[in-house]
C-alpha cells in the first residue's frame, strides 16, 4: 500500500502559511490599534500629534458639525454593528473566526484614524478654567481617564480584546476558548471601567471648545447606548450570573448609577 505523502509537506508548508497569514494579520492590527490609541490621547489632551480635537481647517460651523457628526456616527456604526453576536456569526461563515476580534478592532482603528484626520474643530470656548493649578488637575483627570481605560482592559484580558491571543492560539493551533466573565478590581466597584476611563478622559479639559463637548457629549451618550446593548448580549452569554451582577455592582458610580 503506497502512503502519498508528497501532499504531506505541501499540505503543511500550506497550513503554515495559512496560519502564519492570520497571526501577521493579528499582530498588524494590534499594533495600529496601540498606535490609534496613543493618538487618540494626544488629539483629545492635545499634545504631540500635528492634528488635535482643536486645531486644524475650520470651516463653516454647520459644515463642522455635519463632518464630526458623520464621522463620530461611522465610528458608532462599524463598532456597535461588528459587536453583535449576530456579526459575528455571518464573519465566522466567510472567514476564520480567529479573524474576526483583528478586524473589528483592525476596522475600529482605522475609524477613528479617518476622524482624527478630517475632524473640524469648533473653536468657540464654552469654558476655559484660568488657575493654574485647576487646569493641570484637569489635564491630570484626563490621563487619569485614559490609565483607567487601558488598566481595566488588562483586567479583563487585554490581549484577547484586541485579538491578539485569538491569532496567537490559531498560529499554535489551539482552540480559542470563549471570553470569560470576570469580575476583579474595578469591576467589582462598577460594570464598565472602560467606558468610565473614557468619559473620564473626554471631558476633563481645562479648555472646552465647543467642538470638544460636541465630542465628549456624542461618545457620551453613544457610550450608555453601547452599555445598553452590550449588557443584553451579557445576559444572553451569561445569564443570571450577569443579572446578579447588575443588580449589585454599580454600572458607572458607586453608590449612584
Ligand atoms: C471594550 S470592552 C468594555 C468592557 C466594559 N463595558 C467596560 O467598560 O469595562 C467590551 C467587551 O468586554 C466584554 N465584557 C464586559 N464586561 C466584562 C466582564 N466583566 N468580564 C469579561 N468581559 C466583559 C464585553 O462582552 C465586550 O466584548
Amino acid at each position: 500500500m503506497s502512503i502519498t505523502m508528497h501532499n504531506g509537506p505541501v499540505q503543511t508548508a500550506r497550513s503554515l502559511a495559512a496560519r502564519s497569514f492570520v497571526l501577521g494579520y493579528g499582530v498588524l492590527a494590534y499594533l495600529i490599534f496601540f498606535v490609534t490609541f496613543l493618538y487618540a490621547v494626544g488629539f483629545i489632551a492635545q499634545l504631540v500629534v500635528p492634528k488635535t480635537i482643536d486645531s486644524g481647517a475650520t470651516g463653516s460651523t454647520g459644515q463642522a458639525l455635519m463632518i464630526d457628526l458623520a464621522l463620530m456616527s461611522l465610528f458608532a456604526v462599524q463598532h456597535s454593528g461588528m459587536a453583535r453576536q449576530g456579526f459575528k456569526k455571518l464573519f465566522a461563515a466567510f472567514a476564520s473566526p480567529a479573524l474576526e476580534r483583528s478586524t473589528y478592532v483592525l476596522l475600529a482603528s482605522l475609524s477613528l484614524i479617518l476622524l482624527f484626520w478630517q475632524w473640524r474643530p469648533i473653536t468657540a470656548i464654552v469654558w476655559e478654567i484660568e488657575m493654574p493649578m485647576a487646569a493641570y488637575a484637569a489635564v491630570a483627570g484626563s490621563f487619569a481617564g485614559w490609565l483607567i481605560v487601558l488598566y481595566s482592559t488588562f483586567l479583563i484580558s487585554h490581549f484577547e480584546l484586541f485579538g491578539l491571543t485569538q491569532v496567537v492560539s490559531h498560529f499554535a493551533g489551539r482552540l480559542t476558548e470563549p471570553m470569560k466573565f470576570r469580575t476583579p478590581g474595578l469591576y467589582r466597584l462598577i460594570r464598565h471601567p472602560i467606558y468610565l476611563g473614557f468619559i473620564i478622559a473626554f471631558w476633563s479639559t481645562p479648555i472646552m471648545t465647543f467642538g470638544h463637548m460636541l465630542f465628549a457629549m456624542v461618545t457620551t451618550a453613544y457610550i450608555f447606548v453601547g452599555i445598553w446593548l452590550e449588557e443584553r448580549d451579557l445576559v444572553t452569554l451569561f445569564g443570571d450570573q450577569y443579572r446578579h451582577y447588575r443588580q449589585k455592582v454599580a454600572m458607572l458610580i458607586p453608590g449612584l448609577f
